[in-house]
């Protein structure tokens, strides 16, 4: 069997943890979101890419749910010593040495596909992960503050100012030209179903789906989404902030009508949002909340083997 996921950050790589626990035998490909990536200190920084590659192989800070494990910082203080900026974004010793080999491979002329899979060959993370593109598409974000009104890189708005300022607008700056990175569309077209995890539907999801090719290859797929909203909040992170830059309301009704009943076959909602209905799409309640309210322990693997029978049942 072959299970395609589109992925963001934390929450996603959380669920592909879970989806290769409950199918080991089934080969999974991973199409990353690289809207997010930055180029900060001369450095290529890919943060979705990084987060599905160090959560999957061991490698992941468990309580931040980015970065690396048993880190230290010795590099971002030496650089706030010299005064560098930015010196809100936090890239630890161990973590530096993954964007400098990224960075030194990609002023070699290699592409981030295969640098992705040359990271990804210490790391073993036991699914096949590609960037959405090879070409460089960033997600900028339009604010008004002190400075006017301007566009900021969306980490700047994501982890500086914790996107406490609205945002006016969110583009994708270069998609139009951009290609699915090799390997996607091909394995789209021999997917099996495909599973969206409960990553942000807008700066996530979405920007992977604005690659130009890639909403059309998974159109005659069997897709099977999470949704990222439980009871009209986000199930983590600030998904209602982007939403609400786009003028979609943050419920579990509103992210299945973005997608559309075009793109999705199943959507699976928490119990509280059991009312949620879309024709052509077969909506099951069910809990989907990565962490045991009660105990705190993972059941990813549940909600993606959930996911996954729901695809099974409707691509039949
Ligand atoms: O909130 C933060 N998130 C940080 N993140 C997470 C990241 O900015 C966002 O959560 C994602 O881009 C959204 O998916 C990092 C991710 C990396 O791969 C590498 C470094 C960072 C640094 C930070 C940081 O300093 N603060």
């Amino acid at each position: 069997m072959h299970i395609v996921s589109l992925a963001g950050g934390i929450g996603g790589a959380r669920f592909l943890r879970g989806l290769r626990e409950t199918s080991p035998d089934a080969r999974i490909t991973v199409i990353g979101n690289t809207g997010d990536d930055i180029t900060l200190f001369g450095l290529r920084v890919c943060p979705d890419l990084d987060t599905v590659m160090y959560t999957l192989g061991g490698g992941i800070n468990e309580e931040q749910g980015w970065g690396r494990t048993k880190e230290t910082h010795v590099v971002k203080e030496e650089l706030a010593a010299y005064g560098v900026e930015p010196q809100w974004f936090g890239l630890g010793d161990r973590d530096f040495a993954t964007h400098i080999v990224r960075s030194q491979m990609l002023e070699a002329g290699f592409p981030l596909s295969q640098i992705t899979r040359a990271l990804c060959a210490r790391w073993q993370p036991g699914v096949e992960l590609l960037p959405m593109s090879d070409d460089r598409c960033e997600t900028h974000v339009v604010i008004t503050d002190e400075r006017g009104r301007r566009a900021v890189h969306f980490q700047e708005w994501w982890v500086r100012l914790r996107a406490s300022v609205p945002a006016e607008s969110i583009a994708l700056v270069g998609v139009d030209g951009a290609k699915p990175a090799p390997g996607v569309l091909e394995a789209i077209e021999e997917a099996d179903v495909v599973i969206l995890p409960p990553s942000n539907p807008v700066v996530s999801i979405g920007t992977i789906l604005q690659v130009p090719g890639i909403r059309e290859a998974l159109l005659p797929k069997t897709v099977v989404g999470v949704s990222p909203i439980i009871g009209g909040a986000p199930v983590r992170g600030m998904a209602d902030a982007c939403l609400t830059a786009i003028g979609v309301e943050t419920t579990a009704q509103a992210v299945l009508d973005l997608y559309g009943a075009e793109l999705i076959d199943g959507w699976l909602v928490a119990p509280e949002d059991s009312g949620v209905r879309l024709d052509g799409v077969r909506v099951v309640a069910r809990p989907i909340l990565m962490r045991d309210p009660e105990t705190g322990a993972d059941v990813a693997a549940d909600i993606a083997r959930g996911a996954l029978d729901l695809a099974l049942e409707l691509a039949r």
